[in-house]
């Protein structure tokens, strides 16, 4: 196959549906009943024909090439079968979360200027109600019944004559999407992704995990689940609030599990914790999972081992790392890290996040927050030390939506012209070749003493009996930071027993012999894309006049 065959992701589709038109691509679970799941499924051949209907209505209605399309649709048949239209027809959807908030969802909408708006009813109702994207929208789409019947609805999509289709010329440099990021340190910004960098993405993602054609994919993260049909893979839609994953039903996903015989499962590190935990609680196993991964924040060495429990000896927990920016970067394998890797996550060291992808090329670069136009001035840390951790590989992306103070900081063009993404992300590199994640360099703690990373103090504290999660921060300026550690504790612990054993913890060090004041707090603000984020500014603020 040439390949600028393979340049639209979409072609991907296509191929599957070329090389096996009856194997299931999408099982939408309905009702549960004594007898198991109910349901809805469609087939390669199927989703790629609608896709192709789509792609031809989307192009009648002069939604094209180069037409910004924000879009809010829940996972669903549609909304496989619309973003991959949208792929085939050219246009390029806007991402954001829906959950971030109402003032920074109409901030991002605003920046992202999309020409159309497709989405399901309450998305059209919230955008005519707020007003977003007043200014630039021209076409709306809906998904399910139309407010008031103002603009287009799904079906008027389906009617247009497939033959008439033009498929748009598409090069690996075109803008694919705009992906904003999940927003955990500061306002969400929209991430331009180019066709090239979605294809690579597939490819890592395949040579990486080996996911293979004949797969069954049980993904909780929505634009994770559009690798599936590209990869082959058979994806099972749970029935969750895909806003709130740390509340997903352990006994929903543990019954789609065994009834589709799921092998490949992702989720965030909360949900993770959530399922693990139900796991052990319950004796339960899901033998037929290949591979769990887990990604978005640090995922703690108890969720491994937990998951471990429930896993088959040749099945694995894998966390990659990555952001929205650049993903994947770097992965490692629950059996590598339990042992040695987790102690050194208890004992400070931070949080390994594992090899490089062999694509990927990663530099670790002194703290700065300065933005560096050319790696030649970046400089460069020695294997050991802490620094910035820097990427360039052909999932990096070049720059963000309309955002060039936030660009500038963020990418370094080295002599190759190649494009560096800074993580914002603080790390090291060991003997092995291993990244160890300290931490986001935005919520570094500066005390006149030295700089505390939150990842190495809260590793050794998280290890404490009765700590659910706890969050290093900050009170005061950058340089002369007051270091508070803040604990969620489990709901059964002694709160003073705690304390103890957090203070013992830190006087450890002569460096977290400082952190002399420990609160508590039920439920730390997390983020709504992993809910595992935490949301440390928020706490900082709290921690400075705690109520
Ligand atoms: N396996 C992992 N282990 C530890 N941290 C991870 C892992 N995977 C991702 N992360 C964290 O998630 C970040 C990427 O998150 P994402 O792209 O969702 O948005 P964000 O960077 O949180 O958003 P914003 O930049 O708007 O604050 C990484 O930079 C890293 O800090």
């Amino acid at each position: 196959m040439a390949p600028e065959q393979q340049i639209n992701i979409a072609q991907a589709l296509t191929r599957q549906a070329e090389a096996q038109p009856e194997t299931t691509a999408l099982i939408l679970p309905r009702k549960r009943t004594s007898q198991g799941w109910s349901d809805r499924r469609w087939s390669y051949r199927e989703l790629n024909e609608l896709t192709d209907r789509l792609a031809a209505g989307l192009q009648a209605q002069g939604i094209g090439k180069g037409t910004r399309v924000a879009f809010m649709v829940p996972p669903s048949l549609e909304f496989f079968a619309l973003f991959f239209a949208l792929f085939k027809s050219g246009a390029v959807p806007v991402l954001i979360d829906p959950g971030i908030g109402l003032k920074p969802l109409k901030t991002c909408l605003a920046e992202a200027e999309p020409e159309v708006f497709i989405g399901v009813t309450r998305a059209q109702l919230a955008r005519m109600v707020l007003g977003w994207a007043r200014g630039s929208i021209r076409r709306t789409v809906t998904v399910g019944p139309r407010p008031f019947w103002r603009g287009l609805k799904y079906a008027d999509l389906l009617s247009a004559r497939v033959e008439a289709f033009q498929p748009p010329e598409v090069s690996g440099d075109d803008e694919a999407a705009i992906l904003f990021t999940s927003g955990s340190t500061g306002i969400p910004k929209g991430v331009v992704y180019r066709h090239r960098m979605f294809a690579a993405q597939v490819e890592l993602m395949r040579d990486a995990f080996g996911m293979s054609p004949g797969e069954v994919d049980l993904p909780t993260f929505p634009p994770f689940a559009l690798f599936d049909p590209a990869l082959g893979m058979t994806t099972v839609i749970p029935i969750m609030d895909f806003t709130k994953p740390a509340k997903a039903d352990p006994d929903m996903l543990v019954s789609l599990i065994e009834q589709y015989g799921v092998t490949n499962l992702f989720g965030s590190p909360a949900l993770m914790n959530t399922l693990s935990r139900y796991l052990e609680a319950n004796r339960l196993r899901i033998p037929g999972v290949k591979r769990a991964l887990s990604a978005g924040a640090p995922v703690p060495p108890s969720v491994i081992e937990r998951m471990h429990g429930a896993l088959d000896p040749w099945s694995d927990i894998h966390t990659p790392y990555g952001a929205t920016e650049a993903l994947p970067v770097a992965t490692v394998s629950g059996r590598e890290l339990v042992g040695e890797l987790s102690d050194g996550n208890r004992s400070g060291k931070g949080i390994c996040v594992g090899r490089p992808l062999a694509a990927n090329e990663v530099r670790i670069i002194p703290v700065s927050d300065d933005p560096i136009d050319l790696t030649e001035y970046a400089g460069e840390m020695p294997d050991g030390e802490i620094g910035e951790i820097c990427v360039a590989g052909p999932t990096v992306t070049d720059t963000y939506w309309r955002r060039e103070k936030q660009t500038r900081e963020a990418k370094m063009t080295d002599d190759q012209g190649r494009i560096w993404h800074r993580m914002g992300d603080l790390g090291w590199r060991d003997a092995e070749g291993r990244l160890w994640f300290c931490g986001r360099k935005s919520e570094r703690v500066v005390t006149p003493e030295g700089t505390l990373f939150t990842e190495c103090v809260e590793g050794p504290v998280n290890a404490v009996d009765g700590v659910f999660r706890s969050a290093l921060v900050g009170v005061g300026e950058r340089g002369n930071q007051e270091p508070v550690i803040v604990i969620e504790p489990e709901p059964d612990a002694d709160r003073s027993a705690v304390e103890a054993a957090v203070r013992e913890v830190l006087a450890r060090d002569w460096l977290t012999r400082e952190v002399r004041r420990v609160l508590f707090k039920d439920a730390f603000p997390v983020d709504i894309r992993h809910n595992a984020k935490i949301r440390r500014r928020e706490l900082a603020q709290w921690a400075a006049s705690p109520g």
